[in-house]
């Protein structure tokens, strides 16, 4: 899989960007990620270059990606699509059965507090089993979790990074960037979306079949990415690039 060029990255692209292990770099605390330095100001620049045409895509709630980026002005869709913010600032949030999900946490805190270690991320619209720190159980939760799965039909499973979530059938990240591209100011323009995960599969099938361009992060195969970088560390190193392209092209315009 080839490195993407910077020139990828046009006036008339939508960028679309995971967060965590995409701009963010794994920790073993869900809230102990940081932000590199430089990094708000270079994504600052290359929203203000895109016209607002970026957004975050993630799996964290909305609430926690402000937390992370400070940027409430930004469009986000959180929680693989459940919540969605455009940019103007409206949020869509799609509607869940609250005795399914009721239930749903329930059995997942359960499993949470037989396992020491495992951690439970509770976020409002699905629940989640971490084991980055105890990855020795994996195995255990990969067998049990299509098992819990298959007991709430509204829900499906959708693993991750030494992550087992619950989520609400129906919704993924490439719905998010569908939607996102039906409105200003992503309509018409070309789809780049990066990521790193099994998630992140969906919006690459998607900005694909839109003759967009999908950067995958790391080596994880297979990918339906057409492009790649390795680590969130050289995301970074090619953000600089594109804003740099993208700011000169402003300055010469001018
Ligand atoms: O879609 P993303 O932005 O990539 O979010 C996916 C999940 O990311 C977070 O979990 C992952 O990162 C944690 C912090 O580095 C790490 O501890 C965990 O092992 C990873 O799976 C987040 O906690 C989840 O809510 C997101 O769904």
């Amino acid at each position: 899989m080839p490195r993407p060029d910077p020139g990828l990255i046009d006036a008339d692209t939508a960028l679309f960007l995971d967060a965590d292990g995409t701009l963010l770099a794994f920790a073993d605390d869900p809230e102990g990620v940081a932000l590199a330095p430089g990094l708000l100001d270079t994504l600052d620049a290359i929203h203000t270059a895109l016209g607002g045409a970026m957004a975050l895509v993630s799996g964290r709630a909305i609430g926690g990606l402000d937390q992370i980026f400070g940027r409430p002005r930004w469009a986000a869709a959180g929680q693989h699509g459940m919540e969605r913010r455009d940019a103007t600032g409206r949020v869509i949030t799609v509607p869940v059965d609250p005795a399914e999900l009721a239930r749903l946490r329930e059995t997942v805190h359960g499993v949470g507090a037989e396992l020491p270690g495992v951690r439970v991320e509770d976020k409002s619209w699905s629940v989640a089993l971490h084991c980055r720190e105890r990855p020795d159980y994996e195995p255990e939760l990969a067998r049990r979790a299509p098992e819990i799965a298959a007991r709430f039909p509204g829900f499906e499973l959708q693993p991750g990074s030494y992550v087992f979530e619950f989520k609400p059938r129906g919704m993924d990240k490439g719905v998010a960037v569908a939607s996102f591209l039906d409105e200003a100011p992503f309509h018409g323009r070309r789809p780049v979306y990066l990521g790193d995960d099994l998630t992140d599969e969906h919006a690459f099938i998607y900005v694909n079949a839109r003759d967009g361009a999908s950067v995958r992060i790391g080596a994880r195969t297979p990918s339906q990415a057409t492009f790649t970088l390795s680590s969130p560390a050289d995301v970074h190193a090619w953000l600089d690039s594109v804003k740099a392209r993208l700011t000169q092209g402003a300055a010469s315009a001018t």
